[in-house]
């Protein structure tokens, strides 16, 4: 069953559109991924899903209800990320989460929350003086306070070490398998790749392709990826004109080439070495990444 179903959503600033005709619905219990480049309309397109902004046309709903006419539901059933600015640095962990329960008629017990959250040590502590991986940890406690069933994640793990991003995207895990849908916005390709079950790509506000991470890696004009060292110096022009082959790199440091392309581009290079006699050293084949994908869906980087 869709939780959210976001029909035809348009919206402009100043006569000029950043979301211009964007679809797509969320089930209930999955994690929905919206990547694309800066200012592809990320944000707006989320902010009006959560009631913050109006849309110019189209429709939203959450769980059936209109984001903006039924704002007040809307806030019941869907939690959504703070943004730094609005919390004040004096506040501790504990009256932070006390005033957001306050909210909300039925809001879940904060204590197992926090604890969940690896807070209950800083409950004392004041938000300004709370490191960047705890503040988005109680950013995430005070999305889910009110007992959700969707939660909304922007831009989460901007800022953090990748020690603190990866304990993140455990927490986003668990957010899931305690059943609330999570709406998840990122730059980070790795990030869409391991936790989204679908991914909408926006750009320049509207959807270039929305799948799973490998049916948007599959779409990619070369899904596949083989790299070694030649023994001997090799006309990477012989490489380029193989069968499918997409781009070819030579690492100027060592040597070491990358060619893109498909499976018959990594069997038509294992030919070619085999006929000039070139070994190929430490010889590696792998699937291409999101990014290489997002690179040919939006011919952009993140
Ligand atoms: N309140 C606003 N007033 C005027 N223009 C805006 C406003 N908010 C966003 N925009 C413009 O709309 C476009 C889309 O912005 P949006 O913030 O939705 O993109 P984004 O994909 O979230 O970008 P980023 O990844 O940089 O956060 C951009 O060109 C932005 O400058």
């Amino acid at each position: 069953m869709s939780i959210i179903e976001v029909a035809d959503l348009c919206k402009a600033y100043g006569g000029r559109p950043a979301v211009d005709g964007v679809s797509f619905s969320v089930e209930e219990g999955e994690i929905f991924g919206i990547l694309g480049p800066n200012g592809a309309g990320k944000t707006t397109t989320v902010e009006c899903v959560e009631g913050l902004r109006v849309p110019g046309s189209g429709t939203i709903r959450v769980a059936g209800l209109d984001p903006v006419a039924d704002h007040d539901q809307v806030t019941r059933l869907l939690g959504a990320q703070l943004q730094e600015s609005e919390l004040q640095a004096k506040l501790t962990v504990q009256e932070a989460l006390e005033l957001y329960s306050s909210f909300y008629e039925k809001p879940a017990d904060w204590r197992p929350l926090a604890d969940r959250l690896g807070l209950t040590e800083k409950l004392g502590g004041r938000f300004g003086k709370l490191s960047g991986g705890q503040k988005q940890r109680l950013f995430i406690a005070l999305a889910l306070v009110g007992g959700p069933r969707v939660v909304v994640l922007d831009e989460l793990t901007t800022g953090l070490d990748p020690r603190a991003r990866r304990d993140t995207w455990q927490l986003i895990e668990d957010i899931r398998a305690s059943g609330v849908t999570v709406l998840l916005v990122t730059h980070f390709m790795e990030e869409a790749q391991r936790l989204c079950d679908r991914i909408a790509v926006i750009d320049k506000g509207r959807i270039a392709a929305l799948d799973t991470p490998a049916g948007l890696i599959s779409r990619s004009a070369s899904p596949t990826v083989i790299s070694f060292t030649p023994s001997h110096p090799l006309d990477t022009g012989e490489l380029a004109a193989l069968p499918a082959a997409v781009s070819v790199a030579t690492d100027e440091k060592d040597g070491r080439i990358t060619v893109n392309g498909t499976d018959d581009t990594v069997n038509a290079v294992i030919s070619l070495l085999a006929r000039r006699h070139i070994t190929a050293h430490q010889l590696r084949v792998a699937d291409a990444t999101l990014d290489d994908a997002f690179l040919d869906l939006t011919g952009a980087t993140a």
